[in-house]
């Protein structure tokens, strides 16, 4: 179960010049149990999904009140959270770290696969499987955003963490990248947590919360949710 009781994140803001810093409010007191297996947050640009993704991993932590994923407080047990926390980012390049694709996945699966040629083996299949086996020892920069997308993906699934959580995993994603993605979300194992301008993809959810200035302003089933951000976006 993901909790959070009461929390709100704030971060310092200068204001006009000479006149100090003030303070602006990204969450405010935000009390939630996600236990579905696939939940989406929807909302504007800049409302605070990925503010209250990060949360969930420790990136960014609550000024007050109090996160927990599976009973594990961020907070004070960031290591063991981030263990079970698998976290795809908008941009891809800022978690591919290896220089291909092969190696990355290759990175992510050093625990759980020992020796080497099996390594090598196993990350190859999990590419193939994804459809990246033609780009597999190419150079991340050379790669379609699409295409290091899929491979962000593919190296944090292959840590298997007891949750998925996803910024925007579509955004560079062509129609049927798109359609592939919703697919493996849609078969995976594990809790996914995601934030999303694809409501094709919310509508997947179980549960879709609104968000807005920092608060959750609709939470329910797909349609509901969905309809109320239609509305207000209107
Ligand atoms: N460390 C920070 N300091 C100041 N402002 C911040 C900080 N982090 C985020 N913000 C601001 O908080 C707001 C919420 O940001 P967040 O990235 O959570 O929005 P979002 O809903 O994910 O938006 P998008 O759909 O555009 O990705 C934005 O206006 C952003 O500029």
């Amino acid at each position: 179960m993901i909790s959070l009781q009461s929390v709100s994140v704030r971060v310092p803001v200068p204001r006009a010049p000479g006149q100090g810093w003030g303070t602006r409010t990204l969450l405010d007191d935000i009390t939630l149990d996600l236990g579905e297996r696939r939940v989406a947050f929807v909302g504007a640009n800049g409302s605070g999904k990925s503010t209250l993704l990060r949360l969930l991993n420790g990136l960014v932590l609550a000024s007050s009140g109090r996160v927990t994923v599976d009973g594990l407080d961020p907070a004070t047990d960031g290591k063991s959270v981030r263990r079970r926390v698998g976290f795809v980012f908008t941009d891809p390049l800022s978690q591919l770290v290896m220089p291909t694709p092969l190696e990355d996945v290759e990175l992510s699966l050093r625990r759980t696969v020992r020796d080497r040629t099996g390594r090598r083996e196993a990350a190859r299949g999990l590419l193939a499987a994804r459809g990246l086996a033609h780009v597999a020892e190419q150079s991340i920069y050379d790669l379609s955003g699409g295409e290091r997308q899929l491979v962000a993906l593919t190296a944090v699934l292959a840590v298997e963490p007891a949750v998925l959580v996803a910024d925007e995993p579509t955004t560079l994603l062509d129609l049927r990248n798109r359609l592939a993605l919703r697919r493996i979300v849609a078969e995976l194992d594990q809790r996914v947590v995601l934030a999303t301008h694809d409501l094709d993809l919310a509508r997947d959810a179980d549960r879709v919360l609104v968000v807005d200035e920092g608060r959750i302003v609709a939470d329910g089933a797909p349609a509901e949710s969905i309809a109320h951000y239609e509305r207000m976006m209107a």
